[in-house]
């Protein structure tokens, strides 16, 4: 399997569709935004297309064996409480527990993501007893040891300071440039204009727009979708995002 492939994707809770109808294709190398207001279905669909949520159509990773989906994608859920008293490490060392490569591997893979994170310092700490943004830098250095070709983040940049915010992008894009697929939800369009390949917009039950940042994010769309009036501007430091004012 490459990437993520979903078809005709409709999940309906309660009796009532959060989206119907979303079709998309995240291929290898590609660092895709998914984007939308409160409770457009971000995280519903996620966790549809990991097979967590019942759904109608077609998702190509919910469709494999719950072992296969495990070396195939990384999941970072938006609740990030850790509520074991066990070190950073040990929690990192969970993203290995899909994998057999045996002990070497492991300890290579993370030792990687407590480096990508800036967590080697803290390994042998109680995870427990970090900050609410360091906790959230331990579950992504977990999903990153996980080392799987694609990888799903439910707004895992909240909460993170600006330095770790960007970092954690940038790792992102690194992880895209090396040919893993990665698909992650963000409010902030400032972040996900610099760093994303690719905007998938979510709205009004249904997929609004799906291609390069500049084309997904109109000053139409931004009205319709966001409720807000912002400027993009091409500079010579890449593109930055200005929201300006709420229009309803
Ligand atoms: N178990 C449930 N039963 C009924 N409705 C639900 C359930 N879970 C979520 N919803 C509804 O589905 C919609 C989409 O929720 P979801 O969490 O996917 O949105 P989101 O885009 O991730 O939002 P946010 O940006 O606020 O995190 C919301 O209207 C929410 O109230």
């Amino acid at each position: 399997m490459t990437g993520l492939t979903l078809s005709n994707l409709t999940v309906r809770l309660q009796g009532r569709a959060v989206f119907e109808d979303v079709s998309l294709h995240i291929g290898a190398g590609e660092c895709v935004g998914l984007i939308g207001p409160n409770g457009a279905g971000k995280t519903t669909l996620m966790r549809a297309a990991l097979g967590l949520l019942p759904h109608e159509g077609h998702s190509s990773l919910s469709a494999l064996p719950a072992s296969e989906r495990a070396r195939q994608a990384a999941w970072m859920p938006q609740a990030r409480e850790i509520a074991w008293p066990v070190t950073v490490e040990t929690v990192v060392s969970l993203g290995r527990m899909p994998h057999r490569d045996g002990p070497t591997r492991d300890r290579e893979a993370v030792d990687a993501a407590l480096r990508e994170m800036e967590l080697t310092a803290m390994r042998d700490r109680p995870a427990t007893q970090l900050s609410g943004g360091e906790q959230a830098r331990v579950l992504i250095a977990r999903a990153l040891a996980q080392d799987t070709p694609l990888l799903m983040a439910d707004e895992p940049i909240a909460g993170l300071d600006p330095a770790h915010q960007m970092a954690t992008m940038e790792t992102f894009e690194r992880l895209a440039g090396q040919g893993k697929s990665v698909l992650v939800s963000l409010h902030d369009l400032g972040l996900a204009v610099r760093h994303c390949t690719r905007l998938v917009l979510l709205g009004q039950g249904r997929l609004v727009a799906d291609g390069p940042p500049q084309e997904v994010l109109t000053p139409a769309r931004l009205a319709e979708v966001f409720g807000i009036r912002a400027i993009f501007e091409q500079t010579e430091n890449g593109l930055v995002y200005q929201p300006l004012e709420v229009i309803r």
